[in-house]
């Protein structure tokens, strides 16, 4: 009853706690999650310890850039075929100009490397159809292009040549198959959509199979009544795709449990590897930490909503490379991922703004990187001048915000004591001890002009003496 009750409050079991019934009253579920608490195995903590990634998103929308018949759309750039209503054979003869003359590969691959990018997220396929891939369970492929080749087999390649890994978009949506179905109303409804399925398998097959060094498939275009009518497939795809790539990891957005629950199955629990729901928003590290108990990635545009290149980046505000840094900080800080979009333009080259973003974040994160690669959520309360990342016994203060004290405020848990600070790739600054628990950290003396993080060496303090007797009242 307390289930249902919650269910119809629209309040989702995960906000509620990890385990919303005693595990002896759990609904039994066939396609619910299949594992309580973090995966801790080694392909587990290199996806979590990678930390910072790339998007990038390039399809046939890449040519039209958000304008159709001479129209320009606001809207999402990889969107733009439901804008502008245009029919799926019409947008598909895009095909024919596709022919990234400028594409190369190991420029982008450099690219990544010097922004400080671990891995690399490619839109293998996404919702128009068109695949990066020669895939032989459709004629919509890079092969049937006046570019032909195995554009993502080459982007594979020069990523990983690079020591970057490489993980798949894959949207489960399709906007170019006959048999997709939003929703499943009938016995024909069912059929159709039997062969989409399948057809959908055998991509990902394809997919595990012509590139096996894939680390991980995010999976998208699962939001339909059609999928979550159908949570056994989305059991199945992760389950299919890890006995053919041990270790491979999974996005919750796949998954939709026996009752079409996503993301959290109908007893709160993660499902898949990671949460995926972060997109273009993150937690409020104050007032929401609770995806601090379980691994989560975010992924981000720096206009407010393109992910696919759009011509006109001046119809909405164009985050700066300080205000993208903060985001993969405040992502991490809060033991989550954070994947930064890259909108290819149909030449193959990037737009002078990505170019400068990645150069910009590529030069912060190789003076203070090891605040962010292997961190995590360092559970302490969060001050007004930044963020805390924390690895083992060092715990980082990433620092956005100056304080006119020129003192930044550190309240340590209970029973931890800081011992020293010091600015990295800089000198030792001051710690003084201002109240149980409480300290005051200098300022670096020289003002870099950009944020700074200060690493901070902290010891057990459990059975110190109480100096600060309080009166009694
Ligand atoms: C990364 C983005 O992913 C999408 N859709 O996102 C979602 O469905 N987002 C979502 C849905 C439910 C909860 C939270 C986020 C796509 O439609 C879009 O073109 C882009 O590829």
């Amino acid at each position: 009853v307390m289930f249902l009750l919650l269910a119809g409050a629209g309040v989702t079991t995960a906000q509620v706690q990890p385990r919303l019934l005693p595990a002896e009253q759990e609904i039994s579920l066939k396609y619910g999650a299949e594992r309580l608490g973090k995966r801790q195995d080694a392909d587990m903590k290199r996806f979590r310890d990678n930390r910072l990634g790339a998007f990038i998103h390039w399809g046939l929308y890449a040519i039209p850039g958000g304008e159709w018949n001479g129209e320009m759309y606001g809207g999402a750039a990889e969107w733009l075929k439901a804008w502008a209503k245009v029919p799926a054979d019409e947008w598909l003869k895009l095909m024919e100009q596709w022919n990234p003359t400028r594409f190369n590969p190991k420029a982008w691959a450099k690219m990544a490397k010097k922004m400080g990018v671990k891995y690399v997220k490619i839109t293998t396929k996404h919702h128009e159809g068109f695949c990066l891939w020669p895939s032989k369970y459709t004629q919509y492929t890079v092969a049937q292009t006046p570019y032909k080749k195995d554009i993502l087999g080459e982007m594979v390649k020069a990523y990983n040549d690079e020591g970057i890994d490489v993980h798949f978009y894959f949207s489960v949506l399709d906007w170019s198959h006959p048999d997709y179905r939003y929703d499943i109303k009938s016995e024909e409804d069912e059929i159709a959509f039997a062969r989409f399925l399948e057809f959908t398998d055998n991509q990902l097959k394809e997919l595990a199979t012509r590139y096996p060094t894939v680390k991980d498939f995010w999976f998208d275009g699962t939001w339909d009544a059609s999928i979550k009518k159908n949570g056994w497939w989305t059991a199945h795809v992760e389950q299919m795709l890890k006995e053919m790539l041990p270790g491979v990891t999974v996005n919750s957005r796949l998954r939709a449990d026996d009752y079409g629950k996503r993301h959290f199955d109908s007893n709160g629990h993660l499902m898949g590897d990671y949460e995926s729901a972060y997109e273009r928003r993150l937690s409020d590290p104050v007032k929401d930490l609770k995806v601090t108990r379980w691994d989560w990635e975010a992924c981000m545009t720096v206009p407010e909503n393109q992910w696919g290149y759009h011509k006109d980046w001046s119809l909405s505000y164009v985050k700066t490379p300080l205000e993208v840094l903060e985001r993969i900080v405040h992502a991490v800080s809060m033991g989550g991922n954070m994947v930064v979009n890259f909108g290819p333009q149909p030449d193959g080259d990037f737009r002078s703004e990505e170019k400068e973003l990645a150069d910009a974040v590529g030069r912060w994160m190789s003076v203070n990187g090891e605040c962010i690669y292997g961190c995590d959520y360092a559970g302490w309360d969060k001050q007004a001048w930044g963020y805390y990342t924390r690895k083992g016994k060092e715990v980082y203060m990433v620092v956005f915000n100056s304080p006119y004290s020129r003192h930044l405020v550190v309240k340590t848990p209970k029973d931890v004591k800081i011992t020293k600070a010091v600015v990295l790739n800089g000198k030792e600054v001051g710690v003084k001890e201002t109240a149980r628990n409480e300290y005051n950290v200098d300022m670096p003396a020289k003002d870099s002009g950009a944020p700074f993080v200060i690493k901070l060496q902290i010891e057990d303090n459990t059975n110190a003496a109480d100096k600060y007797r309080e009166a009694l009242t």
